[in-house]
């Protein structure tokens, strides 16, 4: 992290195959923020998501994203990343054969966690924060939908990620619950991860007012309006 900086982006194009997506991309997000990402579909929100978890490599300009050089990252360097971004997107659900302990131990054993005192911990630390501590033996289909999707941002928070990446988190909640969902992400960016959330959602983004960011004709608009 360079400073309070979590993404900058400086005139960078993005490109899918030969396909120019999004052209002179300047984006900066800092520890704490809270950011709307907005725009048709194939407007090129999930290709600027994929730059910044290392999926999609730019070719011009210069870009970081929690203190990696995207420019020049080397595959290597792809899981080293990851652990620094909480990922929320609607492909990636909970394992539904283990429980929501057993799935979120699965994934601290990718990321290099070995001792198991400290991962049980760790375990109930995050549903703390979701305010699921009780349901740690439960299997993912005795949970309601947000309730899947608030362990889907406790098994996000597991590495204390400097941002959370999320795609459509209220993609498949009632409006009710997905204020919930939103609530928890505003209060998760106020202690300090910065949080970017694409949608299409603007009922969400009216009851939740804050930055908005608009992939628009190959651009990347700052301040942008629903
Ligand atoms: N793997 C790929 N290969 C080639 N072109 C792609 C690929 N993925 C996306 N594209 C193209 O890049 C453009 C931007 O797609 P992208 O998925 O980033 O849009 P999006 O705004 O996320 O859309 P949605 O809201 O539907 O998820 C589209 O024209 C799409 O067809």
């Amino acid at each position: 992290m360079i400073g309070n900086s979590i993404i900058k982006l400086n005139n960078v194009d993005i490109f899918q195959q030969a396909h120019l997506v999004l052209s002179n991309v300047d984006l900066h997000v800092d520890k704490g923020d809270f950011v709307w990402l907005i725009g048709q579909t194939g407007s090129g929100k999930s290709s600027l998501l994929k730059v910044i978890y290392g999926d999609l490599g730019i070719k011009n300009g210069t870009g970081h994203a929690c203190g990696y050089e995207l420019s020049k990252l080397p595959g290597r360097d792809v899981p080293y990343l990851r652990r620094k971004l909480g990922i929320v997107f609607q492909d990636f659900q909970l394992l539904t054969d283990r429980t929501i302990e057993q799935n979120l131990l699965f994934v601290m054993r990718a990321t290099g966690w070995k001792d198991k005192k400290l991962m049980a911990d760790r375990a109930l630390d995050v549903l703390e924060k979701v305010g699921l501590r009780s349901k740690l033996k439960k299997m993912p289909h005795e949970l309601s939908g947000g309730e899947q999707q608030r362990v889907v941002i406790a098994r996000a928070l597991l590495n204390d990620p400097e941002i959370i990446l999320a795609d459509e988190p209220t993609g498949n909640l009632d409006p009710e619950t997905s204020e919930e969902i939103v609530l928890l992400l505003k209060q998760i960016s106020q202690s300090g991860t910065a949080v970017l959330v694409a949608t299409h959602d603007y009922h969400i983004i009216r009851a939740f007012p804050s930055r908005i960011i608009k992939c628009e004709n190959g651009k990347v608009l700052e301040d942008a309006e629903i």
